[in-house]
């Protein structure tokens, strides 16, 4: 028998409206993991942490923590004996009330009973000075700090946090995130974190839930989504894309950078062949005939910039093949402008291509 999961959801399914805003949604998270709920605006991923924390109801399907049963159709725990935490976006700290009693607010008997807790909590989130303070004292980095004390003092199972970070100005997200993240692996509880950046699920997450439309199209490893998305749009969530379309024929598919293999698809379907920008080559001997194929980047293809622009870490180089006018993308580490017109070589990074049927 299988250990059971800190939080288990299975089989979820809520309609409004005879919309099913949550289609059928199964996963687990273990102590001490981050999963990420990822997926674009509306897409039922509060609706999925609304459920679990009790505040709402689902049509069919289960909640289960360390293996029993928290709430089904029949049966249901109310949202505070749940040991299930919780973090808005907003913070929703009590105005009225000063630092340490917001921390200490779902422990029982108060910050009196537990000096020790809140303390260490505040010391944990380098807060100890501002104990005292009032909310409207803070700044927004110091609130989220509190939220998440407060949210983890009673020592939840689970904690859900919905876009905890969203609020908080660009340049401090990537610490505070950071910060975050390092408390919650010290404290050993399971969070369930919504968001739609794919850049913070990828840095929060050990698995994400990528979600569209009431499904989750694929769960794993940042680094699988990434480099294996299930399909197209996949794919698209987490960078900008070069799209190349062609036609199966014989299980190979002819594109302008030579035959690629399609297996298992019928001859005249059509394929995508998808690669991200930073796996497209440039060839930088521009005077050449261009470069012998290699089984790494198979064949070279010509194409001209149409527009280079300078993003601060990197530059963006748009191209047009010659001929074709197929539009394609490539990212190069720092200073690269080439002049509109330039004719290049190009060429794909065949290990990191994905070619999906065409949706
Ligand atoms: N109480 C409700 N009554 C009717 N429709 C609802 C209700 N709650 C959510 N919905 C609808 O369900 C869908 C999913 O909403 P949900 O808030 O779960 O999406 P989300 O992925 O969290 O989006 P966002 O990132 O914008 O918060 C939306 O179309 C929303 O309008």
């Amino acid at each position: 028998m299988t250990t059971p999961a800190r939080l288990e959801v299975r089989h979820l399914i809520r309609s409004f409206d005879r919309l099913r805003v949550v289609n059928d949604v199964s996963f687990r998270i273990e102590a001490g993991e981050v999963a990420c709920l990822l997926g674009p605006s509306g897409c039922g991923k509060s609706t999925i942490l609304r459920i679990v924390a009790g505040v709402d109801m689902q049509d069919s399907g289960s909640i289960h923590v360390d293996g029993r049963l928290v709430c089904d159709t029949q049966f249901r725990i109310p949202p505070e004996r749940r040991a299930i935490g919780m973090m808005f976006q907003d913070f929703a700290l009590f105005p009225h009330l000063p630092v340490s009693e917001n921390v200490a607010f779902g422990l029982p008997g108060g910050h009196a009973a537990h000096r020790d807790r809140v303390a260490e909590l505040l010391d944990r989130v380098r807060m100890s000075r501002h104990r005292d303070s009032f909310p409207h004292e803070l700044s927004g980095g110091e609130q989220q700090r509190i939220a998440l004390a407060r949210a983890l003092a009673p020592r939840p199972r689970v904690l859900l946090m919905d876009e905890p970070f969203s609020g908080l100005d660009e340049r401090l997200r990537d610490g505070i995130r950071d910060d975050t993240l390092s408390l919650l692996k010290d404290e050993g509880t399971a969070v369930l974190l919504v968001t739609h950046e794919p850049v913070e699920a990828m840095r929060m997450a050990d698995q994400i839930l990528l979600m569209r439309a009431g499904r989750i199209v694929q769960q794993g490893a940042p680094y699988n989504l990434y480099n294996a998305p299930v399909d197209r749009q996949a794919a698209a969530f987490f960078s900008d894309i070069n799209v190349l379309t062609g036609r199966v024929r014989g299980a190979l598919t002819d594109t302008p950078f030579g035959e690629f293999l399609t297996p298992g698809l019928p001859d005249g379907s059509e394929v995508e062949i998808v690669i991200r920008p930073q796996h497209l080559r440039i060839d930088f001997d521009r005077a050449g005939q261009g470069p012998a194929p290699t089984t790494e980047n198979g064949t070279a293809a010509l194409a001209r910039v149409v527009r280079a622009r300078y993003l601060g870490r990197e530059s963006l180089v748009e191209f047009a093949t010659d001929p074709g006018a197929i539009g394609l993308s490539a990212t190069v580490p720092g200073v690269f402008l080439p002049p509109a017109g330039t004719p290049m070589w190009l060429m794909l990074r065949r290990d990191r291509v994905f070619v999906f049927p065409r949706g």
